[in-house]
């Protein structure tokens, strides 16, 4: 299903090939996108096709795997591994989500400094033996959405009006996580708010999404209150605003919520990235600026803010010691 949207599509094959001059234009328009309807695609991205179709064929055979094998590298305390049907529950909702999902985040030894120091959601990843092409592909393609990810942010900055480079320092260990997520079919007549995501809105600072050719990703329209289709268009990812982007900038960009209702009769498969800062970032509205009046938020740092958001969204949160 490939369709039509509303939303905007940006080019950045400017950012990819290095070209300083791109940058202005790419982020006057990713300026109107996040001060508009807060997601947006872009093409020209520069991710290679066979990285992106190596880690979504190795997390589709991970899926398929029984509940049993999958446990064994059930989700830990870092957020690390296979959360299992059920264990996600978006603020507000009445059902748990419709999908499972794999997670990993920056690979980082038992001795790294910030483990050692007990920093909350640091550490290897879990990687299960019996999926070895697990880590290889999703690895690669954990770096390539990390690369992306810093080409962005660029222009974000640009676009907040920030020197290029502002978010780079913010971004020495990020709290990048990216999580191939598998949503079984929903029977049709199911109840109206039976989601494979409830309406949320993110809690990182951007998000990058790739998924597969069925659909079923809705957008809030701000202005109508509607939802919208975000229809897969090949060759691109799409892009969100966070909470996170939102606080920082002191609501100049809004995060914008959104759902996914896979109706299409078939499994669904998705990769996203949330491309958040270290944790020690300190998200403080008063350093981007705040030249629309007052800062309406107190400084947080960005680790601290996500760990609050995971604790209300996802049960083994509520059942686990916390873990460094
Ligand atoms: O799978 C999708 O299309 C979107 C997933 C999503 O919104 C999320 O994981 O936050
Ligand atoms: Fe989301």
């Amino acid at each position: 299903m490939d369709g039509n949207t509303s939303l905007p599509v940006i080019d950045v094959s400017g950012l990819a090939a290095g070209s300083a001059s791109a940058v202005p234009a790419v982020a006057a328009a990713i300026r109107e996108a996040c001060t508009g309807p807060g997601f947006f695609y872009v093409s020209g991205h520069g991710v290679p096709e066979p990285v992106i179709a190596a880690a979504v064929a190795a997390a589709r055979d991970f899926f398929h795997l029984p509940q049993e094998t999958k446990a064994r590298v059930r989700a830990n305390a870092r957020h690390r591994g296979w959360h299992a049907m059920g264990g996600a529950l978006m603020e507000g909702a009445k059902h748990a989500d419709r999908k499972e999902f794999f997670s990993i985040g920056l690979e980082l030894p038992e001795d790294d400094p910030a483990v050692l120091a007990g920093e909350p959601l640091r550490g290897p990843n879990q990687w299960p033996d019996f999926a070895p092409a697990l880590r290889p592909a999703m690895g690669a393609y954990y770096d390539a959405m990390l690369a992306l990810g810093a080409r962005l942010t660029r222009a974000v900055a640009v676009s907040l009006g920030l020197e290029p480079g502002f978010f780079e320092p913010r971004y020495r260990k990020p709290l990048q996580r990216t999580q191939a997520i598998f949503y079984p079919p929903q029977e049709v007549g199911a109840e109206e708010e039976v989601f494979g995501v409830a309406p949320h809105t993110d809690f990182g600072l951007l998000t990058l999404l790739w998924q597969d050719d069925n659909g079923g990703l809705q957008v809030r329209e701000r202005r109508s209150g509607g939802w919208i289709d975000a229809p897969p268009l090949p060759g691109t990812f799409v892009v969100n605003v966070g909470d996170l982007l939102g606080r920082w900038s002191n609501d100049r960009f809004a995060s914008t919520p959104h759902r996914v209702v896979n109706r299409s009769g078939r499994e669904r498969m998705s990769i996203a990235t949330f491309h958040d800062p270290d944790f020690g970032a300190l998200i403080d509205p008063r350093e981007l600026g705040t030249p629309d009046g007052e800062a309406r938020y107190e400084p947080i740092t960005a680790g601290r803010h996500i760990l609050n958001r995971f604790d209300q969204a996802f049960g083994y949160r509520k059942t686990v010691a916390p873990a460094g």
